[in-house]
């Protein structure tokens, strides 16, 4: 099972709140459009991950204090852990977005979110997510590897779940 971290920038402007996207230049999902992230490292916390990954794509600085937990996903593939997502979002940041192998940041208006060139499962989270709320997901995806390539069949979702609990505090 692979273990993973998304991370949503955001910033209130006067004509709304924008969400830092990137549109991914290599691996899982490449060429669609989604938030900083990736996979964890030996010995890092989610958290650290989140913030690493953040770094490495868009060249922002945040405090693993200032990242809230926002969603749990889980992706099965054939009925098999896929991955589990662990999904945060910021207000607190530093310095500019700028490009990188990996990804390309964009600011977007959290109104026109473009879930067309996203991963299927996102609309379906993502809405809660840059609305403040927590959200625990079940995606399933069926007919073998790679995750991008197979197809979303089902899903499952929990709304105004807690990770607040002393033993996830940190994740
Ligand atoms: N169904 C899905 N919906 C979604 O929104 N993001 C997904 C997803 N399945 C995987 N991801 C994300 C989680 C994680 O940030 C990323 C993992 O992709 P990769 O395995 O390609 O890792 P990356 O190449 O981005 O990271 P590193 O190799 O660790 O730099 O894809």
């Amino acid at each position: 099972m692979i273990e993973a971290t998304l991370c949503f920038p955001l910033r209130d402007l006067e004509s709304g709140t924008e969400v830092l996207l990137i549109e991914k230049r290599r691996g899982l999902g490449e060429g669609w459009y989604n938030g900083p992230g990736g996979k964890l490292e030996t010995g890092e916390t989610p958290r650290e991950c989140a913030v690493r990954e953040t770094r490495e794509e868009v060249g922002l600085e945040v405090d693993p204090r200032d990242l809230e937990k926002a969603a749990e996903l889980t992706f099965l593939l054939d009925g098999a852990i896929h991955t589990f997502c662990h999904v945060y979002r910021t207000t607190q940041f530093a310095g500019e977005p700028r490009e990188s192998p990996e990804a390309r940041p964009e600011w977007v208006d959290v109104d026109d979110v473009p879930y067309e060139q996203m991963w299927e499962d996102d609309q379906l989270w993502l809405p809660h997510v840059l609305a403040g709320e927590t959200v625990a997901g079940e995606f399933q995806f069926e007919g073998g590897k790679p995750l991008d390539e197979a197809a979303f069949v089902d899903h499952d979702i929990e709304r105004g779940v807690s990770f607040d609990g002393a033993a996830r505090a940190n994740e």
